[in-house]
């Protein structure tokens, strides 16, 4: 029996992406199709990483077309990430595709933990990705990283190499100044030089740069918000931080300056037992399910509070490199695939495609 070009396509859009809920066809993620008689070939064109989903998407795409009468199928899957719009009149850093910001109503909430973490899973995903730590009061990437005391160079004594790390390239305003001796800086002089560090270090071909942003909502957050490129936010609470009401100023600040917030990280969310293993909620269940829906704005995952994230993190090594295979490292993953599937979805930039207008005096 021979397929058709109708039936291949029918049989294509019963295909839901897991990630953005879409089917391939509607998507125009069904690239390279070749039909001879009942032989179909194809690719299918991603436009955020998901390494590890591509054996399970060949085989549902396999499936579903066997079921509508190939004999053989040949499917590749691929990814293309380009660059996303940002806020209107910021323009973009170099050697940079898109910034996700990761961000936080208060202090202590694991900003800077799943920030690189969810770096880290986009890495493992399959992208080119970068970090810069922009917690000003408490730049904790260089130790996370494993690379404190370290100092970035300049190859070209211009802009600054970034630093590398388990595949990542970091930069640090812990690189730049000394993390003992404490800061006491008036905002404009932390929105200069953090503005300053991103444009000035050399990113070289990322995907997604994740920016561990300052704690809170004040007046830097809310500089750095306006000034940076981002592409999408983050925004990472604790059950406790929900009820206290910080993470909604959060998401209101990203409003405000027109970011579009990619869902809320609960952190510590339950806990479990070292010992016996046992899964308990101490704080409570539900706060970013309601939150969620007040905003409606996604939940991406729960993370559990659990003494192995805070020793691999605090040691040099975060969970998704120290424990790769493990259940929280899939939660993270699952989380990096959710954002950047979210950012696939939104506006293109068009920005370098516009002709340059010139007015000439006759
Ligand atoms: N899910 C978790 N389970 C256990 N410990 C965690 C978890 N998330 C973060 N931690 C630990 O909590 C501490 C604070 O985390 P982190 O530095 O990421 O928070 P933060 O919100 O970035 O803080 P700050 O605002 O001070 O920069 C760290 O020691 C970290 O290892």
């Amino acid at each position: 029996m021979s397929l058709t070009d109708a039936q291949v396509q029918a049989a294509l859009a019963g295909v839901t992406d897991p990630h953005t809920g879409k089917d391939y066809v509607s998507n125009k993620a069904v690239k390279n199709l070749k039909i001879d008689g009942a032989n179909v070939a194809l690719d299918i064109e991603l436009g955020y990483p998901a390494k590890s989903q591509h054996a399970a998407i060949r085989q549902t795409v396999t499936d579903k077309l066997k079921a509508a009468g190939a004999a053989s199928v040949t499917v590749n899957v691929t990814q293309k990430i380009v660059t996303h719009s940002v806020q209107k009149g910021v323009k973009l850093v170099g050697g940079v595709k898109n910034i996700i910001a990761v961000a936080s109503g208060k202090g202590g909430v694991g900003k800077s933990t799943t920030a690189v973490n969810l770096a880290l899973a986009l890495s493992a995903e399959g992208a080119s990705v970068g970090i810069l730590d922009a917690d000003i009061y408490g730049p904790s990437q260089p130790q996370m990283l494993g690379i404190s005391g370290q100092t970035p160079e300049s190859e070209d004594g211009n802009k600054l190499t970034p630093l590398r790390a388990h595949g990542l390239q970091a930069m640090s305003i812990g690189f730049l100044v000394d993390v003992e001796q404490p800061m006491v800086w008036r905002g404009p002089m932390v929105t200069q030089a953090l503005t300053q560090l991103l444009g000035e270090t050399n990113w070289k071909d990322l995907d997604y740069l994740v920016i561990d942003m300052p704690p809170g909502t004040g007046d830097i957050q809310l500089t750095l918000a306006q000034q940076v490129p981002v592409t999408g936010a983050v925004i990472v609470t604790t059950p406790q931080d929900i009820a206290l009401l910080d993470a909604r100023k959060g998401l209101k600040m990203f409003e405000k300056v027109g970011i579009p917030i990619l869902g809320i990280v609960e952190n510590m969310s339950i806990h479990i037992c070292s010992k016996c293993g046992a899964e308990e909620h101490i704080f409570g269940t539900g706060g970013a399910e309601r939150m969620s829906k007040d905003y409606n704005i996604e939940v991406l995952g729960d993370l559990p509070l659990d003494i192995k994230i805070r020793e691999q993190v605090d040691g040099g090594s975060p969970t998704v490199v120290a424990d790769p295979d493990g259940r929280v490292a899939e939660i993270y993953k699952g989380i990096a695939r959710k954002v950047a599937a979210k950012i696939a979805e939104q506006a293109k930039d068009h920005s370098s495609k516009f002709p340059s207008i010139v007015i000439q005096n006759t």
